[in-house]
């Protein structure tokens, strides 16, 4: 694994190792060791999520304020737009938002510290998102920031169809109106 670039205040676009022959290919998706050395953080994981989402969902904006949540962020089926929104007002990237192309081909993953808001839209027929959490689940202080919020402006890319939303993520707050990260 290697750090491609730095995004937004701590935030890292990582590039898994490939071992590809014959058969197709082998990789490390997290090893502890290599993770800490490479980026120096000192990060315990407490927490493996798996989820999976048809064409057109999106899943965001989440964070949670009691216990944030950083998170290593990969893609083993398919491919979605991954979105991260910066909601620490002390952050020199504050209200800040980046966003990638993750897949199952192109192997990359981002590294997303406590106090961003995260959410994807999803590309192909289907996407498999896994993720490292280091925070355990607060449902009870999880925000959801709105998808399409005009202060921030993620320019999603969209197709003719609207995005598929949970009830959740459909009744998402304005930038303006959420409890923010010191
Ligand atoms: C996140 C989570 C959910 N759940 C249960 C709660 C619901 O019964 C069900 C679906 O939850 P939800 O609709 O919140 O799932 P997502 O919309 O994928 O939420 C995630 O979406 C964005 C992309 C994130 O980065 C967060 O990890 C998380 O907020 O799973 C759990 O039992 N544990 C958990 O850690």
């Amino acid at each position: 694994m290697r750090i491609l670039e730095s995004v937004l205040h701590g935030a890292l676009v990582l590039q898994s190792t490939r071992f590809t022959d014959d058969r197709g290919f082998f990789t490390e998706s997290y090893n502890h060791k290599k993770f800490s050395q490479l980026t120096g953080l000192k990060t315990h994981f407490v927490q493996d999520n798996h989820s999976r989402s048809k064409r057109h969902v999106l899943r965001g904006m989440h964070y949670q304020l009691r216990q944030p949540q950083a998170k290593l962020v990969q893609v083993c089926q398919g491919e979605v737009y991954d979105v991260i929104v910066d909601m620490r007002q002390s952050s020199p990237t504050f209200k800040q938002h980046f966003g990638l192309r993750l897949s199952a081909d192109n192997g990359l993953a981002l590294w997303v510290p406590e106090g961003f808001a995260h959410g994807f839209l999803v590309l192909s027929e289907q996407a498999d998102l896994h993720y490292k959490v280091n925070n355990d689940y607060d449902p009870t202080s999880e925000r959801c920031l709105h998808w399409a919020d005009a202060e921030i402006g993620i320019a999603w890319p969209l197709s003719d169809q609207p995005p598929l939303l949970s009830p959740k993520d459909a009744q998402g707050l304005p930038f303006d109106q959420l409890e923010l990260f010191p």
